[in-house]
């Protein structure tokens, strides 16, 4: 096997050292570091993670043929001690084994495109839009500074709490303290900082077992979680009607049963997927858009010229109005681009060992979709470190954007999170000017790594449009 490897005609890869592997190489932003590293050996670039085999694939080509020619070799995502932890032994969907993942995909997909929900999911982002429009409105009626990250937050989970189990935190300050979705929505915080901090232990073969006894023994925030969510699975399967579909957790109940371990396990971790995946990602992408419609005044302009047609005489805009706005979806895209919130995706794993092309990759070999060096590749985009929406208005290069990943196992709330995004920027385009606070020209677009990539807590100014007629 590794002689196969060693005679890789295109795959290198920077020094492995004994225990560190390739890590010895990466700092405090691993995205660009495997920017910078794969411009240096290529594409298709060979890396240890402590003792565990990787590659890292920037071409386009070479991602179609293993994620979507070659999908049923990669199905598996990659194993460690804290991915073992927080999918329950890896009987959950975003990390489940090939035996939980193919049912499950066939499920949720089905209630992605079931009507009674998606009405559902759009009502909802209408309302929380709604919601986040009035209380920014506060904001530009006094000129206080207005904070985005905590009210995107709350805009982003709220949608997909009330997707899942109708839920949603109230913004109303008393009801707010008692309610219990706050607790939960605090241990999220911790456990998405406890996934995007690299850990050795994860990656090094002699480390990995008392690590793993670590985490299955000692009180950890994922335990707060599932017990939060078991209670409410099984609360929902005692309310449960046949034939009526309240939320997702009832769309499941209806495939799986209300008796079984089985059921209640896989309701509940499924549960924790989508409020793991679905609130921190849409809501780390609009904190960008935030951040760049302040620091690019003009592009705003060009947005809100646009949006203000549409909008002039409604009282929100709809994700219906999307086609009708070009120039708009276009600086979104632009930001998922330049600012991509997971810029490696989710590893995956090769289930036995395959030539892809001319490359050999062996069974367990990790792969790694190399997703921001792609969108940022001087190889498949024009002046790719300029801002510049405009590129996706004649639909060119359009076929290299895959924030969202490629094949099967891509991302399944990609329609859910444009529409929330869209939605919502709409909107603040069409309610507000937004600028950087006075006397700063421009806003920090330092990332900041972790489970997403977002920026530092920033502030901005609102003031209110006032040539609209509501
Ligand atoms: C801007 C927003 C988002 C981005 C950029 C994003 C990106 C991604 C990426 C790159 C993957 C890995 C795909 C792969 O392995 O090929 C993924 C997986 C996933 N995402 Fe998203 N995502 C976003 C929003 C959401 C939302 C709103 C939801 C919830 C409905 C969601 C649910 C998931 C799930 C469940 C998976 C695992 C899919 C599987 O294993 O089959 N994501 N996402």
């Amino acid at each position: 096997k590794n002689r196969n490897i060693s005679q890789n005609p295109k795959v290198r890869g920077p020094l492995s050292l004994p225990l560190l592997g390739s890590l010895w190489t990466l700092g405090k932003l691993p995205h660009e570091d495997f920017s910078r590293l794969s411009k240096r050996y290529g594409n298709i670039m060979s890396f240890y993670m402590g003792d565990t085999y990787t590659l890292v694939i920037t071409s386009p080509d070479m991602l179609r043929e293993i994620f979507v020619k070659n999908f049923d070799s990669f199905v598996e995502r990659t194993r460690s001690p804290i991915f073992k932890k927080v999918t329950d032994n890896y009987r959950n969907f975003i990390s489940g084994d090939e035996s939980y993942w193919r049912p499950f995909k066939a499920m949720l997909a089905s209630s992605f495109t079931k009507q009674t929900l998606k009405n559902h999911v759009t009502k909802s982002i209408d309302d929380q839009t709604q919601q986040l429009v009035d209380v920014m409105k506060s904001f530009a009626e006094t000129l206080e500074p207005f904070a985005p990250k905590k009210f995107l937050e709350r805009y982003t989970f709220n949608i997909i709490t009330k997707y899942v189990m109708d839920e949603q935190i109230p913004y109303d300050q008393e009801e707010m303290t008692n309610s219990p979705l706050v607790k939960l929505f605090d241990h999220f915080s911790v456990i998405l900082q406890q996934l995007g901090s690299a850990n050795l232990a994860d990656f090094v073969n002699v480390l990995k077992p008392f690590y793993e006894y670590y985490l299955f023994h000692s009180d950890q925030p994922y335990d707060h979680i599932t017990k939060l969510l078991r209670e409410k699975t099984e609360e929902t399967m005692k309310t449960y009607k046949p034939n009526v579909t309240r939320h997702l957790m009832d769309h499941c109940i209806a495939e799986l049963g209300t008796e079984s371990e089985h059921a209640k396990r896989s309701v509940t971790n499924i549960t924790v997927d989508l409020l793991v995946a679905g609130a921190e990602t849409s809501n780390g992408t609009l904190q960008w858009c935030l951040l760049m419609l302040a620091n690019h005044p003009n592009y705003q302009e060009n947005c809100y010229q646009e949006v203000y047609e549409i909008g002039k005489d409604k009282l929100l805009i709809l994700n219906s109005d999307r086609t009708a706005t070009p120039f708009t979806q276009a600086f979104i895209k632009e930001v998922m681009r330049v600012h991509p919130i997971a810029p490696l995706g989710l590893p995956r794993r090769a289930k036995e060992d395959i030539w892809v092309q001319d490359v050999f990759i062996p069974k367990d070999t990790q792969i790694i979709q190399n997703i921001r060096s792609l969108l940022q590749s001087e190889q498949y985009w024009d002046d790719p470190l300029t801002f510049k929406p405009e590129r996706f208005l004649s639909g060119m290069q359009s076929q290299h954007f895959v924030p969202f990943g490629v094949g099967p196992r891509m991302c399944i709330g990609m329609t859910l999170a444009t529409e929330e995004i869209y939605t919502a920027i709409a909107n603040i385009i069409l309610n507000f000017k937004i600028s950087p606070l006075n006397g700063i020209d421009k806003i920090d677009e330092s990332e900041v790594f972790g489970l997403t990539i977002h920026p530092n807590d920033f502030q901005v100014k609102l003031e209110k449009r006032k040539n609209k007629l509501f």
